[in-house]
C-alpha cells in the first residue's frame, strides 16, 4: 500500500550547502511521503547568508505553512542556530542515524540541518529519508520535556516548566 503523502517540506541553504540542498530537494520531490517541497534558496550564483535563509524557512514552519524543514550550510551549525531563534522552532544538526531518530522521537524537532563540508552526500540522503519515517508521540514521556523547552520561550514564565 502506498503511504499517504503527509509532509510539506521547506528546503534551504547558503552557497556552501547548495549542492546538497538541491540533491536532497530532488529526492524529496520524488518521495511519495512528501506532499510538497518549497525551496527558499539559495539558487545558483546567489549568496544570501545562512541566517536569512534559515529564519525564512523556520518562520514557514512556525507559521504552519510547512511541516518540517531541511537546511544545509557548511557545517549545519549556523542554520540550526539561526532557525532556533524563531519561537516554537526546534532545529538540530545531526549527521548520524541515532541522533536523527532522537531529534524527532525525543525532541520533536521540526528542522534537520546538515553540513555539506562535514557529511557525505549519500549519508545525508539516507539520513533525510530515515527522518521522514519518524513521528513524535505526543503521549510519550518525552512530550513533557519538550513542553518544558517551550515553557522557557514564554516571556511571562522565565522560570520555565517543571518536569
Ligand atoms: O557553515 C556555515 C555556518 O555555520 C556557513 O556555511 C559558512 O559560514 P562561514 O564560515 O562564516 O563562512
Amino acid at each position: 500500500m502506498t503511504e499517504q503523502a503527509t509532509f510539506r517540506i521547506v528546503v534551504g541553504s547558503d552557497d556552501a550547502g547548495l549542492q546538497y540542498k538541491d540533491a536532497l530537494k530532488k529526492d524529496l520531490e520524488n518521495d511519495p511521503r512528501i506532499a510538497s517541497v518549497v525551496d527558499v534558496g539559495v539558487g545558483t550564483d546567489e549568496h544570501t547568508a545562512y541566517p536569512h535563509v534559515a529564519v525564512n524557512a523556520a518562520r514557514m514552519v512556525a507559521e504552519g505553512e510547512a511541516d518540517r524543514a531541511l537546511l544545509v550550510c557548511g557545517t549545519g551549525l549556523g542554520v540550526a542556530i539561526s532557525a532556533n531563534k524563531v519561537p516554537g522552532i526546534r532545529a538540530v544538526t545531526a549527521h548520524d542515524s541515532y541522533s536523527v531518530e532522537r531529534s524527532v522521537l525525543s525532541n520533536n524537532a521540526q528542522i534537520l540541518c546538515f553540513g555539506q563540508r562535514v557529511v557525505g552526500l549519500e549519508l545525508a540522503r539516507k539520513l533525510a529519508s530515515e527522518w521522514l519515517d519518524y513521528r513524535f508521540d505526543e503521549s510519550s514521556p518525552s512530550a513533557q520535556k519538550v513542553a518544558a523547552i517551550s515553557g522557557y520561550e514564554s516571556a511571562s514564565d522565565a522560570s520555565g516548566v517543571a518536569c
